[in-house]
């Protein structure tokens, strides 16, 4: 993927999201909205021109997956129609590499609304720990939006296209069984940090959007980390 015409906006986009997914949220105004069992759901309330675009940050821990198992679910589009509720239509506009991919998906309305679409590129990357040089164990999917040849600009006026930054870092923790036995699942922690700064394209109530936000994303993440669970149980581990 280095020859890509997007790899520099892929490598700095991806860096800057792993760098701002390891911020805590203790500094400055990150509100709690949400919370189930691990999950807690923090927003910030941000207006572009008028826009909400509240940046979201979720943290997580799930047992019995490795991050990578998380990211690979995350990112691949074979699985993607089994927990995005939201979407209509899919398409893999371009594969760049076995680890970026162009995406151009079609969500459903949410009424008084218009339609919205998200042409976006995703990266799959396992991140060296620079804090910790022999953690290799975290991984992140970035999703930003970007131009696309086969995409028309605006989908002949059809769909607002919304602009969206999205990051999902998995660190896996092992537990080593005191025995020196094999490592299972039983043994293994994902701590997941969901970004998502998602800005509406085009004018949607406040009130409305934030009403989404605040019902689809928990649901979202508990779905999509359920749903990761269940695919891996039965599965040998793949770190
Ligand atoms: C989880 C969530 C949060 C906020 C809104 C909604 C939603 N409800 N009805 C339509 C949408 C909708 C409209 C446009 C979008 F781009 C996305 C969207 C959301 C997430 C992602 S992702 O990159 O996190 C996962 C890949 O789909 C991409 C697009 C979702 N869903």
């Amino acid at each position: 993927a280095q020859s890509h015409v997007l790899w520099p906006e892929i490598d700095r986009i991806t860096a800057e999201q792993l760098h701002y997914a390891r911020q805590g949220v203790g500094e400055g105004v990150w509100e709690l909205f949400a919370e189930d069992g691990e999950m807690r759901m923090y927003k910030r309330e941000e207006e572009v021109n008028g826009l909400v675009v509240d940046p979201l940050k979720a943290v997580h821990t799930v047992k019995g997956v490795t991050g990578f198992e998380m990211c690979h679910y995350f990112f691949s589009p074979d699985y993607r129609l089994d927990w995005e509720t939201t979407i209509e239509q899919m398409k893999v506009l371009e594969k760049v590499s076995d680890d970026t991919m162009i995406f151009l998906q079609i969500h459903k309305r949410v009424w008084p609304a218009s339609q919205r679409d998200a042409l976006f590129w995703s990266h799959l990357r396992q991140v060296p720990d620079s804090r910790d040089p022999d953690a290799q164990n975290i991984w992140i999917v970035c999703n930003h939006s970007t131009e696309h040849h086969s995409a028309p600009e605006k989908s002949n006026g059809k769909y607002i296209r919304v602009f969206l930054t999205v990051a999902l870092v998995c660190q896996t923790m092992i537990e080593p069984p005191k025995n020196g036995a094999q490592i299972t699942r039983d043994d293994l922690t994902c701590k997941i940090t969901y970004c998502s700064v998602v800005n509406p394209g085009g004018w949607a109530p406040a009130s409305v959007l934030r009403a989404v936000y605040k019902r689809e994303y928990p649901k979202f993440l508990k779905k999509f980390t359920h749903y990761v669970y269940d695919q891996c149980k039965n599965k040998p581990i793949r770190f």
